[in-house]
C-alpha cells in the first residue's frame, strides 16, 4: 500500500523562516503557537505555525476545528495522587517508575492501604500463598472502595501459589531455627499447628523425594538445614544456617550441591487450588494475575484462553513469574505469551546460583522492554526495612540499578506485607526512583537500545514507527509531554517502550485499561471518552487539564492517537 505525504505549511509566522523543527523550542520560547499533524493515509501530512496572540492561535485553533464540540463532553479521571504531584512538581517531574506494594497484616487496613495509595503505590499485590480468600477480598474491595471514594487508581494483582514446595503455617507469625537445631519437616496432616520444631509440608511427596545428607534450603538459602534421617513421612533435619522461619517460606533442596528438580516436572505450574484462586481472581475483577514458577509458554496461552472464556470481555493482564531454571530457558517464548512479567529474585535466587541473579535480571528487564512487555522486578530490595526504618546503602545501590535498567516497576514483598515500617520504605522507592530518573534525564542519556520492530500487522508496524518517531521528537525537541489516545493501551504501551524524556499523558476511555497502564514506565494514565475528530479531543483535553492546573499554556505536547495514527505537535493555547 502507498504511502503519500504531503506538507502543507498553512502559515508561516513573520521572521521565523518557517516551520523547521530544529525552530520549534526556539518558536514556543518566543511566543509562537504552533502546531503541526502527521498524519498517515487517512490525511494529509501538515504543519501551521502562527504568533501566539490571542486572535492568531485562535484562528490556528479554529482552523483546526477547535472551536467545534463534536459533542462528547463529560470529566475527565485522574487519580489524587497524580494529580498532586502534577500541580505540586511539573510534570516533567513525576515518577517514571511505578511501584507495587504486596498486602499483608500490616497494611491491610482501610488506613494503610490509603496511606500506601498515597505514598505511590500503583498495584495492591496478593500473594494466595497466605491468608485465605475471605482475606483477599476484603483487601481488594477495599482498594476497590479507595478508588472509588477517593480518587486512587490502585490497580490489583493476585499472585498464585503454584505447585512448588512450602512450609506450612507456623504456630506464630515466625519462628527462629538456630545453629546445631534439630527440626522436624513433616508431610503429616496437623489439624492444630504442628508440635514444637516441627514444619508441616505442603507436598506429600517430600519425604519420599528427599534423601539424607541433601541440603534443604528455606526461602532461597535464608535458612539452611542438612536431612540427618527419615522417619515415614517425617523428615529430620540439623539447622546449618540459622535465621528466621516465616509462615509458607519456599523450600528446595540441593543435592551434591546442585538443585533437585525431578518433582518441579511432575506438578501442574498452576495446581488445582491456583485455579480455583484465578476463578476467584476473575470474580473479584482483578487487573493482572501474577503465574508463580512458569516453566513453558503453553501454561501462559491455556491461562490466558480460560481468562478469555471466563472473564465476559473484562481484560486481566497475565504476568508471568521468573523464578525457576525452566523459565529461563524458555524466556524469550513466555514473555512473548505473557502479558508482562516479574522478575521474581526471591525463588530464582534459590534455583540459581546468587551471583547470576543480577546478569538474570538485567537479561529478562532488557528483553520484556524489547518484546515491548511490562516488567517488574521483585524481592529483597529493602529487605532490611522489614524491622529497620532505613535501609542498607547496599539496598539503595540495587534499586538504583533496577531504576536506571529502567524496569517499569519496582515491588515491595515483606517490606509492606508484614515490615515495622511499610509507608517508609514506599517512600524509599519513591524518593530513590524520583532521583536516579532525575540523574538519566540530566546526564541526557538516550537510550542506545535498539527496539527491534515486534508488529505482526502492517497497521502494527505503522503504530510502532510512529510511537518511536513520537519520542524521538519528544527528546530532540524537549517537548513537556506527550500526550497519547490509546483505546486499550497498546499505543501507550508503546510509547513507553521507548523511555522518553517527557512524561506520556495516556487517554483511554476504559477504566480497566487505565488501572492497567499503571504498571507501565512513565504513562500518567486519564480515563477519557473522546471521540475520533483529533482537534476537538485535544481542543478538551487541554482545556480540562488547563482548568485543574495540569498543564499550562505554552506547554509543548507531541500527541499520538491510535485512531487516526497521527502524531501532532501542539502548543497548549492560552485559555480562551
Ligand atoms: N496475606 C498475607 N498474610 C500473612 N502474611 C503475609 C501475607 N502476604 C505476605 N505475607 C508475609 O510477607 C512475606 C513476604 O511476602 P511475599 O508475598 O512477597 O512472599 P514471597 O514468599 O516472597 O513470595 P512468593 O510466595 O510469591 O515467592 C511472606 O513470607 C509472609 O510472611
Ligand atoms: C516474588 C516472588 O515470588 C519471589 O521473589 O520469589
Ligand atoms: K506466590
Ligand atoms: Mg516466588
Amino acid at each position: 500500500m502507498a504511502l503519500s505525504l504531503h506538507l502543507v505549511a498553512s502559515k508561516t509566522p513573520a521572521g521565523s523562516g518557517g516551520g523547521s523543527r530544529l525552530l520549534l523550542p526556539q518558536l514556543r520560547r518566543g511566543g509562537i503557537t504552533l502546531s503541526s499533524v502527521i498524519s498517515l493515509r487517512r490525511r494529509p501530512f501538515w504543519i501551521s505555525a502562527s504568533s501566539s496572540s490571542d486572535r492568531d492561535s485562535t484562528a490556528v485553533l479554529a482552523s483546526l476545528g477547535y472551536s467545534s464540540d463534536n459533542g462528547i463532553s463529560g470529566m475527565i479521571d485522574v487519580d489524587a495522587v497524580t494529580e498532586a504531584e502534577l500541580k505540586e512538581n511539573g510534570f516533567r517531574s513525576t515518577r517514571r517508575t511505578k511501584l507495587v506494594c504486596t498486602i499483608g497484616p500490616a497494611t491491610c487496613g482501610l488506613e494503610q492501604l490509603e496511606a500506601l495509595a498515597s505514598g505511590g503505590m500503583n498495584v495492591a499485590r496478593v500473594n494466595m500463598c497466605h491468608g485465605d480468600r475471605g482475606w483477599h477480598r476484603e483487601v481488594i474491595r477495599r482498594v476497590r472502595k479507595l478508588n472509588e471514594e477517593k480518587g486512587y487508581a490502585v490497580a490489583v494483582m493476585m499472585d498464585t501459589e503454584g505447585s512448588e514446595i512450602h512450609m506450612g503455617d507456623l504456630p506464630s507469625s515466625s519462628a527462629r531455627a538456630e545453629d546445631g537445631d534439630i527440626w522436624t519437616f513433616s508431610v503429616r496432616n496437623f489439624n492444630s499447628p504442628p508440635p514444637d520444631h516441627t514444619i508441616s509440608v505442603n507436598y506429600d511427596g517430600f519425604a519420599e523425594d528427599v534423601k539424607v545428607g541433601d541440603e534443604l534450603l528455606v526461602d532461597g538459602g535464608m535458612v539452611r538445614f542438612e536431612v540427618i534421617a527419615k522417619i515415614g513421612p517425617d523428615v529430620r533435619c540439623r539447622c546449618t544456617d540459622p535465621g528466621l522461619l516465616l509462615p509458607r517460606a519456599n523450600l528446595t533442596f540441593l543435592r551434591d550441591g546442585c538443585l533437585v528438580q525431578e518433582r518441579n516436572a511432575m506438578l501442574p505450574t498452576i495446581s488445582s487450588k491456583d485455579w480455583l484462586d484465578i476463578d476467584f481472581g476473575i470474580a473479584e475483577g482483578v487487573d493482572f494475575i501474577a503465574i508463580s514458577f512458569v516453566k513453558t509458554a503453553e501454561v501462559i496461552n491455556h491461562l490466558k484462553s480460560y481468562i478469555a472464556a471466563r472473564s465476559h470481555g473484562s481484560d486481566i493482564s497475565v504476568i508471568a513469574k521468573i523464578e525457576s531454571v525452566d523459565s529461563l530457558k524458555n524466556l524469550e517464548d513466555i514473555i512473548r505469551a505473557s502479558d508482562g512479567a516479574m522478575v521474581a529474585r526471591g525463588d530464582l535466587g534459590a534455583q540459581i546460583p546468587l551471583e547470576e541473579v543480577p546478569m538474570a535480571q538485567r537479561k529478562i528487564v532488557k528483553l520484556c522492554r524489547k518484546l515491548n512487555r511490562p516488567v517488574i522486578v521483585a524481592s529483597q530490595l529493602l529487605e532490611s526495612m522489614i524491622e529497620y526504618p532505613t535501609p542498607t546503602r547496599a539496598e539503595v545501590a540495587d534499586v538504583s540499578e533496577a531504576v536506571r535498567q529502567r524496569a517499569d516497576a519496582l515491588m515491595l514483598s515483606g517490606e509492606s506485607a508484614m515490615g515495622q515500617h511499610p509507608e517508609k520504605a514506599l517512600s524509599v522507592l519513591r524518593n530513590v526512583s524520583l532521583r536516579i530518573e532525575k540523574w538519566w534525564r540530566e546526564e541526557s542519556k538516550h537510550d542506545a537500545v535498539e527496539l527491534p520492530g515486534i508488529a505482526s500487522s502492517f497497521s502494527g508496524g505503522v503504530s510502532e514507527e510512529i510511537c518511536n518517531s513520537a519520542a524521538k521528537m519528544a527528546n530532540n525537541l524537549g517537548a513537556d509531554a506527550l500526550f497519547v489516545y490509546t483505546k486499550m493501551g497498546h499505543m501507550g504501551s508503546l510509547l513507553s517502550r521507548c523511555r522518553p524524556d517527557c512524561p506520556i499523558f495516556a487517554f483511554t476511555p476504559s477504566v480497566a485499561a487505565r488501572r492497567r497502564l499503571n504498571l507501565q514506565w512513565g504513562l500518567i494514565p486519564f480515563r477519557l471518552a473522546y471521540s475520533d475528530d483529533m482537534e476537538s479531543n485535544l481542543r478538551r483535553t487541554f482545556s480540562l487539564l488547563r482548568a485543574r492546573g495540569m498543564i499550562h499554556s505554552g506547554d509543548l505536547v507531541i500527541a499520538v492517537s491510535d485512531m487516526l495514527q497521527s502524531v501532532q505537535v501542539i502548543t497548549v493555547p492560552p485559555e480562551n
